[in-house]
């Protein structure tokens, strides 16, 4: 471990590093942010150079001690979760016009810049005396940028666990970088997180990358574990890199914060861009993830398998398990998109196996009136009831994520054993696991473009100085997010909402929730979120 006096470059920036100056009739936006930093003024050094925060003269900058957010408050509760800018810490840093401008592709666009001022509601559903809430800076292309291509020293990294999609964000970073930007300096990190310090680096041009979104998993492979901040730090220093792009899920976003924070602590002009990547879509905050809807799709294939194999048989039942350690999303869609599904069990809606109103009494039910069923599992559903039945250990994987146990195998043994045991009839069971296949396939068409405009929005996002930001789909508009945002909770399906209520009624399966269950359930949704403009939200609302 390096300790901070030990290192000569912290040192020295820190020695060059100076309040900066007062901007001559400028706005001057103060706000606090969390740690070690001193407080700090954005300015924008000239009037053709529009200021990284917002402009408007009704905002004030509201403080908050202990909150990581750059917030600011405008009227009517308007709240901007910002995004930190390399001027937060970096003054007087010299902009450039963006090249973009002179791209022959881009320059017929009527406005093809993003309003400074532009930000995203995160509810759209309000009242007419509702306040106007929480808000994120909309991503896009910016007048000014704080990167001269040729100085431009970009890298990239994928870490967690694969997602359709991986190789065409990773494509349209280097494309979006060159064609958009003139940069050709692009490094490949292999191996995730401990690439940095671990394994080699290959140099990406748009020719090298120009086939890789027709391939699943990534070209720079991944890996979990292995996050070590100083040690990656140090290495993005050497490398001479300045713009950081880390591509991956929950974990992947905290890292990225935890390597912002010290780049913002060495007073590093270092933009760090976080991807979000979860084939669970588990990630708080934005619409969805890239990927999901690729593996909804494919789901579909093994789904009808499980279909097919059931109604062909006497009692058929098939059980198909789908990934999701936390969070039933691709389950819950799989089985609304495909209408074959007479049940599906997800990690939030705990169920039950004996016993009035349980699973087993459903599954003779259903087959007694249709002759066959199909179950969709998410592989974190039932966890608990299998530690109870199988007395296992808690396991965890490299990164400290809960190793599963088996629900479909599990699930699909109790089954025939109750069946069997209790001569109830004779069942024909298929138990389909197409989880990893299903993760290694190339992104579909809509998942490709989606992919497209999240590298882009990254892109935009770190030439135009925003940093330690994920970018990410809110409310159908492109935004730059502060990490903690989308780290502090996990996204989850609500199932005391509408959308799961749409499912119990397509399969017709029991809740197999208590009373209980359901206050607490909503115990836990109404919480009430405080952020510092004191507005309440509820993740994940009502669609
Ligand atoms: N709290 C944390 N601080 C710093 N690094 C972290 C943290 N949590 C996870 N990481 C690092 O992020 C990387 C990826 O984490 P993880 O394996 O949990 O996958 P993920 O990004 O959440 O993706 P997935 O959706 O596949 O789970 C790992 O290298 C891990 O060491
Ligand atoms: O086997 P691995 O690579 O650890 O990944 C499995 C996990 O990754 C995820 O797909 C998330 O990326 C989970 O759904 C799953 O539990
Ligand atoms: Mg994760």
């Amino acid at each position: 471990m390096q300790s901070e006096a030990a290192d000569p470059r912290i040192d020295a920036a820190a020695a060059e590093s100076h309040e900066p100056q007062s901007p001559t009739g400028r706005q001057i936006i103060d706000f606090e942010l969390r740690n070690s930093l001193p407080r700090v003024r954005a300015t924008s050094p000239s009037s053709a150079d529009p200021p990284p925060g917002p402009a408007a003269a009704s905002l004030v900058m509201g403080t908050d001690p202990g909150s990581t957010l750059k917030i600011v408050k405008g009227e009517f509760g308007y709240v901007l979760e910002d995004v930190p800018h390399l001027t937060d810490y970096l003054s007087d840093l010299p902009t450039y016009p963006n090249p973009i401008k002179e791209n022959p592709a881009y320059s017929v666009v009527k406005q093809f810049f993003v309003n400074q001022d532009d930000t995203v509601p995160k509810k759209v559903v309000v009242q007419k005396d509702s306040p106007r809430g929480i808000h994120f800076r909309r991503a896009g292309p910016r007048q000014r940028v704080y990167f001269e291509s040729d100085d431009v020293n970009a890298c990239i990294v994928t870490c967690g666990g694969l997602c359709p999609g991986l190789n065409t964000v990773i494509r349209e970073i280097i494309c979006g970088l060159s064609y958009m930007y003139g940069v050709d300096k692009v490094l490949g990190i292999e191996g995730g997180y401990r690439g940095f310090y671990a394994r080699n680096t290959i140099q990406l041009t748009p020719k090298s990358v120009n086939d890789i979104h027709k391939r699943g998993g990534t070209i720079l492979s991944t890996s979990r574990g292995g996050h070590d901040t100083l040690k990656i730090v140090d290495n993005i220093q050497d490398r001479g890199i300045n713009q950081v792009y880390i591509i991956g899920g929950d974990g992947t976003q905290k890292g990225a914060a935890a390597i912002f924070e010290e780049i913002r602590r060495r007073r590093l002009k270092v933009a760090v861009a976080g991807i979000p990547k979860t084939i669970d879509n588990d990630i708080a905050v934005i619409d969805k993830s890239f990927g999901f809807d690729t593996a909804v799709e494919e789901a579909q294939r093994a789904i009808n398998a499980a279909h097919v194999e059931a109604e062909s048989v006497e009692n058929g039942i098939g059980v198909v398990k789908l990934m999701g350690r936390y969070s039933g999303f691709i389950a819950m869609y799989a089985t609304l998109a495909s209408r074959d599904v007479d049940c599906c069990l997800i990690p939030e809606s705990p169920f039950y196996l004996e016993g009035k109103g349980g699973l087993y009494e459903y599954i003779e039910k259903r087959l007694k009136e249709n002759g066959h069923m199909v179950i969709v599992v998410a592989e974190g559903a039932g966890q608990d009831l299998i530690i109870e039945s199988m007395k296992s250990m808690d396991h965890e994987d490299a990164s400290g994520n809960k190793l599963l146990l088996d629900v479909g195998l599990w699930l699909s043994q109790g089954i025939k054993n109750y069946f069997t045991s209790r001569q109830k009839m004779t069942i024909n069971l298929k138990y389909i696991d197409p989880t990893y296949m299903i993760r290694a396939i190339p992104s579909n068409a809509s998942d490709n473009v989606y992919c497209t405009l999240l590298a882009q929005s990254a892109v935009h996002g770190a030439m135009a100085g925003y940093t330690g930001f994920t970018v990410g789909l809110v409310n159908g508009r492109q935004t730059y997010i502060p990490f903690d945002r989308v780290t502090e909770k996990r996204n989850k399906v609500v199932i005391t909402d509408r959308m799961w209520a749409r499912l119990l009624s397509s399969t017709n399966q029991p809740s197999f929730l208590s009373s209980k269950d359901v206050e607490e359930a909503n115990i836990r949704e109404e919480q009430p979120k405080q952020t510092s403009g004191e507005v309440k939200c509820m993740e994940n609302g009502s669609t």
